[in-house]
């Protein structure tokens, strides 16, 4: 736990979670008053790297916020902090429940941290996190395929390094998760969750929501990351690899209620672009894209 002011009250961190970039803690008031309005239900997000410029941390709210509605977007509400770093650190070095390859993670400061709607399913609700994927084939992915950018990725990191990520694991489709045909879209969202009520969720009212990832995806990169020069489509291929990498929230509440909101969109930077370049040519290159490569699973 670490004691700290925000907002002029007096409130203590628990941790949450973290992933490879941020830190997510939970918000409690020090004592019985109760959070200020704009504490409430929120979560304190870290970004684990020092960051120079506050206003980074908020890069492509604005992008986000004019395609999707509100309801389906984890909110995000900058916020100054009083110097905290040791009181940060502190706590992480005692929570015992950290992922054991971040353990040597601690946050680095900053003056700015960045509250977001608190997605936790609390003692009666549920919360799933997916990852939606590439909802579109990519642009150089070749004629003829029959598999999807991320069937294709799955199948070689599988094969040729023996590596099963988190998502990988689902072994879901997400060109089925958009399909016109139901029963491929059931097929889908039942390898994303085991939950049914998020299963009939995401067949159903999520659609709307699914398909302008889609579309956005598409539109930003038309022509792949193996295009000659990517030069003038460079923001729009970051804000769609940023879209094909972001997690879908899904929360349950106890009544049945879904409340879905997309996070993680903290927009990839153009340096990765080498990297993208060298797994979509080992994916062409490999016919990691044709069925045939099933053979040697
Ligand atoms: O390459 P992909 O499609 O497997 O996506 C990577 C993710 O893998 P996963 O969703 O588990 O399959 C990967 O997720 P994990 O670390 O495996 O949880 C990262 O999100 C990675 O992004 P970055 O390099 O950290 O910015 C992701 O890389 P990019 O989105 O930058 O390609
Ligand atoms: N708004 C939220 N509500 C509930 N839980 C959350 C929320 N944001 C993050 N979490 C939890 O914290 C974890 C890590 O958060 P987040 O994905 O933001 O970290 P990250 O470092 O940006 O991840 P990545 O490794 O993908 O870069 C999430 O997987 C989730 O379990």
């Amino acid at each position: 736990m670490a004691l700290l002011t925000l907002e002029g009250t007096a409130c203590r961190l628990e941790y949450l979670n973290e992933g490879g970039a941020n830190f997510v803690f939970r918000i409690l008031p020090q004592s019985a008053e109760e959070l200020p309005t704009r504490l409430r239900k929120k979560l304190l997000r870290l970004r684990k790297e020092f960051v120079n410029n506050p206003d980074v941390l908020l890069a492509g709210e604005e992008t986000w916020q004019a395609i999707f509605p509100a309801e389906n977007l984890i909110q995000h509400d900058l916020i100054a902090l009083p110097p905290t770093i040791e009181v940060i650190n502190d706590l992480l070095h005692d929570v015992k429940n950290r992922p054991t390859h971040r353990t040597n993670d601690f946050w680095e400061g900053g003056t700015h941290g960045v509250l977001v709607t608190d997605m936790s399913p609390g003692l009666d609700g549920r919360l799933v996190e997916l990852k939606p994927k590439w909802l579109a084939q990519s642009p150089n992915a070749p004629a003829g395929a029959t598999r999807c950018r991320t069937c294709a990725l799955r199948a070689q990191r599988e094969v040729e390094k023996g590596i099963v990520t988190a998502t990988d694991r689902q072994r879901s489709c997400p060109l089925d998760l958009v399909s016109e045909d139901v029963a491929s879209r059931k097929l889908a969202a039942d390898r994303l969750t085991d939950d049914e009520r998020v299963q009939e969720y995401l067949v159903t009212a999520a659609l709307p929501l699914l398909r302008t990832m889609q579309r956005y995806q598409q539109t930003w990169d038309p022509n792949g990351v193996l295009a000659p020069d990517v030069g003038p489509d460079a923001h729009g291929l970051s804000k769609a690899m940023t879209l094909r990498d972001c997690t879908l929230f899904v929360l349950v509440r106890s009544h049945g209620e879904v409340e879905a909101r997309l996070g993680d969109l903290d927009m990839k930077g153009l340096d990765k672009l080498e990297r993208w370049r060298v797994i979509e040519q080992g994916l062409g290159d490999g016919g990691w894209y044709m069925d045939i490569v099933t053979l040697y699973q």
